[in-house]
């Protein structure tokens, strides 16, 4: 798809800090610059999401993507440096439609744009980002480059060479490189983050790119956590005595992610419980002998929809993926537990001989509503029952 080159020029957005995103489809854009100078190439995808801009900026799934937010105003509220959910700014770049020149919340001790600077991320504001929105959801997520700059045809060039999502390993680029003990509980108004005792069971959390949430919910539980390399050997991981394994949320597409895999298999015929979220979900998936898919424009938002099949109530979900879980492809071993209501898609499955589950979107929120916190009780009771 061509479109012309959109242009919103205006006071607000002065010619002084020019910024271009470039499209693989051949759609240009032209704004200002809110970050770093520079370029960065990935794959676009829009987020729906209201609130909770540097939360889905430091999630490590996004590295490799650039996000485009549709809510207009983004970078009222600043920056603060509590809200992060992974150890740095994972997205690729940022595209907003206005980052207003003023911010306003007493948490924050940045703007956006400064603190985009000193992360190094490329950003532009002044696109018009429903357009762009219509232009994704139609032709799917696809390559981009956002560059500093006036140069459209370098920028396109870069565009066109980004080489796709499917088959890149990312987990393993984005994960920590030791192992570690994590602390850290939820954050309250006061006091900020919590310590819990974590006089419970010995989860280990393998991290493929881990949102930082969804260690401080298994700390909030009593869960003594020890987080691992995307590639820790089995036998390592049984030395430290888990009483589970949890797989975290990633980058990248599930399938290279073969040690995770073949991880996973051997967990599950230990038969120790096994909780997987988003890329970790994938996991699972693909370690019972399901097929993993690339989705066209993937979900990623705040509101989204899922039906528990066994209860048949609706859960609204914080959601971030761009590959789903065959269902017509998993084994007689597991069954579906949530679906997507936008879609249809695949959101959980479970093993009905093994106490291990996952689940697609992100139970963590952060963005998001917290509905379907209840994952990490189930965790938890599972954990429980193999004592
Ligand atoms: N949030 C995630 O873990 C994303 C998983 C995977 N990278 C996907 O895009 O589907």
């Amino acid at each position: 798809m061509n479109s012309p080159e959109t242009s919103l020029s205006s006071p607000l957005f002065p010619a002084s800090h020019p910024a271009i995103l470039a499209l693989a489809d051949g759609t240009v854009f032209h704004g200002v610059s809110i970050g770093a100078e520079g370029h960065s190439v990935a794959e676009l995808v829009f987020n729906t999401s209201l609130t909770g801009y540097q939360e889905i900026l430091t999630d490590p799934s996004y590295n490799g993507q650039i996000v485009t937010l549709t809510y207009p105003h983004i970078g009222n509220t600043g920056v603060n440096e509590e809200d992060v959910e992974g150890r740095r700014v994972f997205a690729a770049g940022l595209v907003v439609r206005d980052c207003p020149a003023l911010l306003s919340n007493f948490r924050a001790t940045s703007s956006l744009p400064d603190y985009l600077k000193k992360e190094g991320i490329v950003a532009i504001s002044g696109v018009d980002t429903r357009k762009l929105t219509r232009i994704l959801r139609d032709g799917g997520a696809q390559g981009a480059c956002i560059m500093t700059g006036t140069d459209a045809g370098a920028a396109l060039a870069l565009a066109r060479s980004f080489p796709g999502m499917a088959g890149q390993d990312l987990a393993r680029v984005v994960s920590t490189d030791q192992v570690q003990p994590w602390t850290q509980g939820s954050w309250q108004l006061g006091s900020g983050y919590t310590q819990p005792q974590g006089d419970g069971p010995h989860v280990v959390a393998y991290d493929f790119g881990v949102k930082f949430n969804i260690l401080r919910l298994l700390a909030d539980r009593g869960c003594r956590l020890t987080v691992v390399p995307a590639q820790t050997p089995v036998e390592e991981v049984l030395k430290l005595n888990p009483d589970g394994i949890f797989l975290s949320n990633g980058p990248g597409d599930p399938e290279p992610c073969d040690y995770a895999i073949a991880a996973t298999r051997t967990f599950l015929d230990k038969k120790l419980p096994v909780f997987g979220i988003c890329l970790g979900h994938q996991i699972l998936g693909l370690a019972i002998g399901a097929k993993t898919v690339k989705m066209k424009t993937g979900h990623h938002g705040a509101n989204h929809p899922v039906r528990d099949i066994d209860t048949g109530r609706v859960f609204i979900t914080s959601q971030n993926h761009g590959f789903a879980v065959d269902a017509a492809t998993l084994p007689a071993h597991a069954r579906v537990t949530h679906v997507s209501l936008f879609d249809g898609t695949l959101q959980g499955l479970e093993l009905t001989d093994r106490p291990a589950f996952g689940f697609q979107g992100h139970p963590e929120a952060s963005p998001g509503p917290h509905d379907i916190g209840v994952l990490f009780d189930k965790f938890m009771s599972l954990l429980a029952d193999q004592k």
